[in-house]
């Protein structure tokens, strides 16, 4: 049978020095700690604090305390956000037309993002809006930018599976099966901080290219 590209994107994760696959045959999950130095970290929640939104969900369920967070759109013609969203790449073996825009989430005492999965339901109303062009997500990538002193750690509900705030922690894994059919078993929820705020890094990335806009992806 031919290797699929979650295969590859897998395999390759896997013979990285330094990382960890969580143990489960739910889903395939690492972590790589320090994967961002302080430095970097400390310059991502800067173009984040200076440039943050209310964030949003697709196929809105009613609830308008679901995702109460803030959002970033990060700008790729910054040279810091265009090489870090390179590495992420090259990470993966994934090429850079496959990957959306970086992203940078916040939260403040109190917010959280509930138990929600990253693939998109693809009888949902919202599919074509984000799906047409681009297809389904398939692997996510986190990376928590800092540790508020409490709270804020993401739970992976099928598993059990709890991740820590560390700075410059890398986390990864795919929202699809081998088949490319949704895994149902990568439902997380980003858990309240209790103390100081959080910062992370989101990357998703994609079945078929994103619509990048003239000279953006350099
Ligand atoms: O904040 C977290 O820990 C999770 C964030 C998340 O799941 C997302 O942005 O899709
Ligand atoms: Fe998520």
């Amino acid at each position: 049978m031919a290797t699929s590209g979650a295969d590859r994107t897998a395999t390759r994760l896997a013979a990285l020095p330094g990382i960890r696959r969580t143990p489960s045959p739910k889903l395939e999950q690492f972590v790589l700690p320090r994967f961002l130095d302080h430095a970097t970290c400390d310059a991502l929640i800067d173009r984040i604090d200076a440039a943050a939104r209310p964030s949003t969900i697709a196929d809105p369920n009613g609830d308008e305390y679901f995702r109460t967070s803030s959002t970033c759109d990060l700008d790729h013609r910054d040279a810091l956000v265009a090489e870090i969203n390179a590495r992420l790449h090259d990470l993966m073996g994934i090429p850079l037309p496959y990957g959306e825009p970086l992203q940078g989430q916040r939260y403040e005492v109190g917010e959280e993002f509930k138990a929600h999965t990253d693939y998109f339901d693809p009888h949902g109303a919202d599919w074509e809006t984000y799906c047409t062009i681009p297809g389904q997500r398939s692997w996510t990538l986190m990376i928590y930018l800092n540790e508020p002193p409490a709270g804020g750690a993401t739970r992976f509900l099928a598993t059990g599976k709890i991740h820590q705030p560390e700075t410059g922690k890398l986390l990864a894994w795919n929202n699809v099966g081998r088949d490319g059919t949704i895994n149902p078993d990568t439902l997380h929820h980003g858990m309240k901080v209790r103390k100081g705020r959080k910062y992370i890094v989101t990357k998703w990335f994609r079945e078929r290219p994103w619509p990048w806009a003239e000279g953006e992806l350099g």
